[in-house]
């Protein structure tokens, strides 16, 4: 049978990953398996590869080398080893939902239409059926009562709620967080970190970039570190931040807002 057999336990399995931009290895040889219902952080300082290995597992990134399966499936290369033709490769990115640090939400359509429009136009659900849908997944991020409001209308961190109603509507496999409130005022970050905590508290699959350590020690099952390009530490949340192996972490966790221990 084809390789995507071998990892067909996994959300989400990357194998032997590199990428570079110019003659800068931007990721080295990086292995990571995410299981059903877990959730990964991927921390680290900035440049360190984070965005980068978050964008090549739903191929807006192409990798240079290595694999990734998502539930089973390879994604950007069918089994001949040749470039996924682009409808194929959609199929297998919509098993991702990717949230943005910057929302991109559509600007000419209300909270509704945004959340409804890949459903309708990509999955071929009826209108009736992608509402109902997205009306039970505003209501679980605590925005239905925007439903018509149009995204220039509602604060950043309404916004970014809409976008993670928009990226569950696909019912992925596994939901993408890029630095998710990383663009928002201090005083809206706690909404949207708290929807996050309770999809992870429903078992949703998560990998997230975050510079947000206590979140992180909160809703991981397993931190990963990345300097340079490389994993040089991966934990469960616990070990990680109250005993890093390297210096490297050490002196990273001393430098952000590290959650003191228990
Ligand atoms: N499209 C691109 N073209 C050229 N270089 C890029 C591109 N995207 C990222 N890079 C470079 O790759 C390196 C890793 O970038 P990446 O955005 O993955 O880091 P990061 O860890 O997410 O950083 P930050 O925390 O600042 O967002 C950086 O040096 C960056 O400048």
């Amino acid at each position: 049978m084809s390789e995507a057999n071998t990892s067909e336990t996994a959300a989400v399995s990357i194998r032997h990953l590199s990428k570079s931009f110019d003659d800068v290895e931007v990721l080295r040889d990086v292995e990571l398996e995410v299981k059903t219902g877990e959730v990964v952080t991927i921390i680290g300082s900035s440049g360190s590869g984070k965005s980068t290995l978050l964008r090549c597992i739903n191929w807006l990134e192409q990798p240079d080398r290595g694999s990734i399966h998502i539930a089973g499936q390879r994604i950007g290369v069918n089994d001949a080893g040749r470039p996924m033709p682009v409808r194929e490769l959609a199929k297998v990115r919509a098993k991702t939902g990717m949230v943005f640090q910057g929302f991109n939400l559509w600007p000419h359509l209300n909270v509704l239409h945004n959340v409804t429009e890949a459903p309708i136009h990509v999955q071929g659900k009826s209108k009736r059926e992608a509402e109902e849908l997205a009306t039970a997944l505003l209501e679980k991020v605590g925005m239905s009562h925007k439903h018509d409001s149009y995204p220039n209308t509602l604060s950043g961190g309404q916004k970014q709620r809409v976008a993670i109603a928009r990226a569950l509507a696909m019912q992925p496999t596994v939901m993408l967080f890029d630095e998710p409130t990383s663009a928002l005022d201090p005083e809206l970050v706690g909404e949207v970190l708290a929807v996050i905590k309770d999809l992870s508290a429903e078992g949703y699959t998560m990998v997230m970039v975050t510079h947000e350590m206590a979140f992180a020690r909160a809703v991981s099952d397993q931190v990963v570190f990345l300097e340079k390009g490389l994993i040089i530490e991966r934990a469960d949340p616990e070990t990680f931040f109250t005993t890093p192996k390297t210096d490297r972490v050490r002196k990273f966790l001393e430098n952000h807002d590290t959650p003191s221990p228990g």
